[in-house]
């Protein structure tokens, strides 16, 4: 394993009350708190990782999902390595937006090849009674959409939250390597500039 850590900036949005910050409290502290309050602005943790004997330092950044936040998280964008579309499967109108959030995260982070970023899309909340959103239909969204790796979670129980995390340094790798570009200062490569850079070459 070499000895240095990869920074990695990975940014979660959707819908407020689709559990984002819950995913972030279990991933990180392995906590989850019921009552858990509206975020305003953003908040950020960092966790480190090992994925494939590389050390990566996820710090990961929650945003406020209420539309009156906008003005707030839009400036967080820039310069994220992978984003987490996330939607609560007991909520239709969060699946619906999903389009809306990866819109919103492309322009601000301004990045053009929406494909060839790394994506990854969290359908939370499947301990809950009431699913909106089948399986089926959000892969779909997934393959119509860049083949993002879809993952469906509790942050209530656990299932499947590390899992989520992890596959976006995966997928960060995977476009890393299909753009054939390198990290040049111990950093991840900045993805929004290598995306730019293909589609206005090719
Ligand atoms: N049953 C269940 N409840 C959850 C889950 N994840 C989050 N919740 C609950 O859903 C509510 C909203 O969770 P948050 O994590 O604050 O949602 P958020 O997406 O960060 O919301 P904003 O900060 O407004 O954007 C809270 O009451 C959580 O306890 C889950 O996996 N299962």
């Amino acid at each position: 394993m070499s000895g240095k850590s990869k920074l990695l900036k990975a940014v979660l949005l959707g819908d407020g009350g689709v559990g984002k910050s819950s995913l972030m409290n279990r991933f990180v502290s392995n906590k989850f708190d019921s009552q858990s309050f509206h975020t305003i602005g953003v908040e950020f943790l960092n966790k480190d990782v090992v994925v494939d004997d590389e050390q990566y330092t996820m710090q990961i950044w929650d945003t406020a999902g209420q539309e009156r936040f906008k003005s707030l998280r839009t400036p967080f964008y820039r310069g994220a390595d992978c984003c987490l579309l996330t939607f609560a499967v007991d909520n239709l109108q969060s699946f619906r937006n999903l389009s809306m959030w990866r819109k919103e995260f492309l322009y601000y982070a301004d990045i053009q090849d929406g494909v060839a970023f790394p994506f990854v899309v969290i359908g939370n909340k499947i301990d809950t009674e009431g699913r909106q959103v089948s399986n089926e239909d959000a892969r779909q969204w997934c393959a119509a959409n860049g083949n993002v790796p879809y993952f469906e979670t509790s942050a209530k129980d656990s299932t499947n939250v590390e899992l989520a995390f992890l596959a976006a340094v995966r997928r960060l790798k995977e476009v890393e390597e299909q753009l054939d570009v390198r990290p040049t200062h111990g950093n991840t490569v900045d993805l929004s500039r290598a995306a730019k850079s293909k589609s206005s070459c090719c």
